[in-house]
């Protein structure tokens, strides 16, 4: 039998307590510490949807649901391991794991659809850097935006949204959003794929969902000076309903995986205040979770390295 492999999943992070919620933002600024009032707000943001994020919760589920599909269908057997970007188990103390483990190949795979060298490359990056101290190799899924499990569990929620909350004489009247975290402007000046796989996604659920009408937008930028990708989802409703007067708007933040902060907050509140305010219905289908298609559309990936 061949040797026995590590799958390593990688996710963001979320803090597992309120005392968590300092060093883990200190940790996301690359060490500097935010302002007592940066810090206030993000503590009143987790306050509101419910003291912490589900995320922690999640993402160990989505990885053992991962774990336990692709060892049913590879003929390779995998151990689990979970390496985080912004807390603990960090990405280097997982790999560090996995050679205490005897294990010599890595194979990995990001929570996130799309790539960017801001994100998943950085991630991969950690990966590959700390398995070179232990001569492991990583052989790394970039994205799994294009894979049809994946697209076929958005058009389903689609499907699902219109059938069930919207009236048939009204789905010309509703507006699609669909959204990704953005990233500063500066990542288009070297040719970065997100901004254009985020395009690509909408396209290949649009060729199979054809009611509404689509927009795509970008959400939960950060709080710095230089220019983020736009329109923030906020703006484009406030200017979508000003344009078309649309009466419901349908969120469809894929470039997340599940329900966290930044859907429970950004979106269900944040784009909610705007729908009230300007007399829309919001409607936001649930996030994959362990969704078996979205978990498949990871297991092609890996079984493609
Ligand atoms: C591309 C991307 C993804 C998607 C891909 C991936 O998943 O990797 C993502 C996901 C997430 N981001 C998350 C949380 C946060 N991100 C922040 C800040 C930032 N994110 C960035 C990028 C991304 N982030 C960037 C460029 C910053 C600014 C940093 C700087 O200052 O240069 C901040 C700081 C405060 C604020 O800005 O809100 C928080 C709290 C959570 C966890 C939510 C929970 O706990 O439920 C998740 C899943
Ligand atoms: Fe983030």
């Amino acid at each position: 039998m061949a040797e026995k492999k590590a799958l390593l999943v990688m996710a963001y992070g979320t803090p597992y307590k309120e005392s968590d919620i300092e060093p883990y933002y200190t940790h996301i600024r690359h060490g500097r510490k935010p302002s007592e009032e940066a810090l206030q707000d993000l503590k009143d943001r987790y306050e509101a949807i419910g003291g912490i994020s589900p995320l922690a919760d999640t993402t160990e589920r989505q990885a053992k649901a991962l774990a336990d599909a692709l060892n049913e269908q590879s003929e390779d057997e995998f151990e689990l391991f979970i390496g985080l970007k912004h807390i603990h188990p960090f990405i280097e103390d997982s790999v560090k794991e996995i050679s205490e483990a005897g294990i010599k190949e890595i194979y990995s795979v990001v929570l996130a659809p799309h790539y960017s060298n801001f994100s998943v490359g950085s991630y991969n990056k950690r990966a590959v850097e700390e398995a070179e101290k232990y001569g492991i190799t990583v052989k790394s899924v970039e994205s799994f935006y294009e894979q049809k499990p994946f697209i076929d569990f958005w058009v389903d929620a689609l499907e699902t949204t219109f059938e069930k909350e919207i009236p048939a004489d009204e789905a010309d009247k509703t507006a699609i959003v669909v959204s990704a975290h953005s990233l500063p402007e500066k990542i288009k000046e070297h040719n970065d794929p997100y901004p254009g796989q985020l395009e690509a996604t909408k396209d290949l659920i649009q060729a199979r969902f054809d009611k509404g009408h689509y927009f795509v937008g970008w959400q939960s930028e950060g709080n710095t000076p230089d220019p983020w990708l736009g329109p923030d989802v906020q703006d484009l409703t406030r200017e979508l309903y000003n344009e078309h007067g649309f009466k419901h708007f349908v969120y469809i933040p894929l470039g997340f995986v599940c329900e966290h902060l930044e859907v429970l907050y950004d979106n269900d509140y944040e784009c909610k205040v705007v729908t009230d305010e300007i007399g829309a219905v919001y409607h936001r289908p649930a996030m994959p979770n362990t969704d078996s298609r979205f978990i498949q559309a990871m297991v092609n990936e890996l079984i493609k390295l």
